[in-house]
């Protein structure tokens, strides 16, 4: 009962932080990407809010006998794993990940869009671990509500940064058309440090007209250790409703 009610709270904090969205969507998203969870394999486990309502499945399916190894993304989404007994393991420990569920701050939703299913992520803060351990699925599914949707990636592109890195890393975006902004933390004096102990530019560049040419430019910036754009990453997005979930594939 201990572990319901710190889950709980620690799921308001999450939802706190998103704008919008409803918990109904996030929780038949993150319900139904649970049940895509296979007896035997190796999940990964994104981080936010939505993710989160896949972890709690995934707990449950494992208190009922399934048989999983999971990879964290974040020092939030491990904290979960353990609360619901999810066994864990490490990527370099395995031989691969089966299928990586994580959430997004931002899907391109436009079948006639090349940049269709691309995602900016890192609203958590998590996505270096994240695009380490999405990337290494065979299969990558992400969990949204229907406010994530967007024809063009319009919101702030956040980059982890090596710490030394950030004012030189901040020229180089404004070089590129872009507004970079150091990342405050709420409950402490300076900025946001990340789980790798890095600090995050987020930076506006209004509606990425090329996303994967951003990513490429972004990527080359010595001292980015790495940037919120997912291009060509995600094969489904499950997109919660207040009824059930709507699916795409990619
Ligand atoms: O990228 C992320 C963390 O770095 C999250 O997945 C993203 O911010 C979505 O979070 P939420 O489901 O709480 O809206």
């Amino acid at each position: 009962m201990y572990n319901v009610f710190l889950f709980a709270d620690r799921l308001m904090n999450q939802t706190m932080k998103t704008e919008g969205g409803s918990d109904t969507a996030k929780r038949h998203a993150g319900e139904r990407a649970a049940d895509a969870v296979e007896d035997g394999t190796v999940v990964g486990l994104g981080t936010g809010s939505t993710a989160a309502y896949a972890i709690e499945a995934i707990g449950q399916a494992v208190a009922d006998g399934l048989d999983v190894r999971a990879i964290p993304t974040s020092f939030q989404s491990r904290q979960l794993a353990l609360e619901y007994d999810i066994p864990l393991t490490t990527l370099d420990a395995v031989d691969g990940v089966d299928l990586a569920i994580d959430g997004a701050d931002q899907v391109v939703d436009d079948p006639e869009s090349a940049a269709h299913g691309a995602l900016i992520k890192g609203g958590g803060g998590a996505h270096a671990r994240e695009k380490l351990v999405d990337a290494a699925a065979d299969r990558f599914l992400v969990v949204a509500d229907p406010s994530k949707l967007t024809t063009d990636l319009d919101r702030s592109v956040p980059l982890e940064v090596l710490p030394d890195a950030h004012t030189v890393v901040a020229e180089r975006v404004r070089e590129l058309d872009g507004e970079p902004t150091l990342r405050d933390a709420e409950h402490k004096d300076g900025p946001v440090v990340t789980d790798n102990g890095n600090l995050l530019l987020d930076c506006e560049f209004g509606a990425v007209a090329d996303p994967d040419a951003l990513a490429t430019a972004l990527a080359s910036i010595p001292g980015v250790v790495e940037h919120g754009l997912f291009v060509g990453l995600a094969d489904e997005t499950y997109v919660g409703t207040a009824d059930g979930v709507d699916v795409r594939t990619y």
